[in-house]
């Protein structure tokens, strides 16, 4: 019998992580049933109050942590660990600073020993797709930080994931280069069309770059509501002024809030 969960790219039932402190013998419970179907395709932010597991979440969708209770389903078949499906892009960059923006680019599929002229032409492709076309061989210390953040995604998507986890990518950046990276990462998103998930503080950036905003609550980390951001796409920066926008904005903002409290 098919499972009624067959068409979604994504999906996590009753999803629970606890942390065990053993020398403290103490546990937080981090997350708690989080029920969450991502569809093929489509870009989720994750947003909520410090601590409440946003992270954690993350890392149990890649594999890295293991859920207490509950699963996770990626098209269909159960996460039991790491594997070279899902391809994160960290914080802060995380270049191998001997390497040049191409080694570090294929560095992603030289360890899953995928080194091809296949994966090489694919590593040109997405570092001209980043913006990074003239730079394949300078190293990290020569690029902005924004730069040094384009090559994380194009290494990312070398990969060839079939899921793009992204934890606070733009959060060292400044305010202008973190705007055009957000427009950056919808018009490369809108080529690769790899589903997505983001993480982030900021809410506006949520509402600017998903289809929808997954918001968890205060610990333990559940989700308290799913907002759908229905605005057209392509997305130009401004429409952050709109009205629309505002109100998904302050829709969201005021669930955050009383979770804060
Ligand atoms: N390895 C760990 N061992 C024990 N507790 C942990 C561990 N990692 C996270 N936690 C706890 O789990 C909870 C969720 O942490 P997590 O980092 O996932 O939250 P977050 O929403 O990403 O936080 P922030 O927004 O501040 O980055 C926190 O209470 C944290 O202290």
């Amino acid at each position: 019998m098919k499972q009624v969960e067959d068409h979604y790219k994504l999906s996590t039932q009753y999803l629970n992580v606890t942390y065990v402190n053993e020398k403290t013998n103490t546990e937080t419970v981090a997350l708690q049933n989080i029920n969450i179907n991502i569809t093929d395709g489509e870009f989720i932010c994750i947003v909520g109050p410090s601590g409440c597991g946003k992270t954690t979440l993350l890392n149990t969708i890649i594999g890295f942590v293991k859920p207490s209770k509950g699963t996770i389903l990626l098209d269909n078949e159960k996460v039991e660990g790491p594997t070279k499906d899902r391809s994160m892009v960290f914080q802060t960059p995380s270049l191998l600073p001997w390497r040049t923006v191409f080694k570090n680019v294929i560095y992603g599929v030289e360890i899953q020993n995928r080194d091809s002229d296949e994966t090489r032409k694919l590593a040109y492709d997405y570092i001209e797709m980043v913006g990074l076309k003239g730079f394949e061989n300078s190293y990290p210390h020569e690029l902005s930080g924004g730069m040094q953040q384009r090559a994380n995604l194009a290494r990312a998507l070398t990969v060839d994931p079939s899921l793009l986890l992204l934890d606070e990518p733009f959060s060292a950046l400044d305010a202008q280069t973190r705007e055009f990276m957000q427009q950056e990462l919808l018009r490369i998103w809108s080529e690769t069309k790899k589903t997505s998930i983001f993480i982030t503080h900021q809410i506006d950036e949520a509402v600017y770059l998903a289809d929808r905003v997954i918001v968890l609550g205060a610990r333990p980390g559940r989700v308290v509501d799913t907002v759908d951001i229905n605005i057209p796409r392509p997305r130009k920066l401004n429409i952050k002024r709109t009205p629309e926008f505002l109100k998904h904005s302050d829709h969201i903002w005021s669930l955050i809030e009383k979770e804060s409290s």
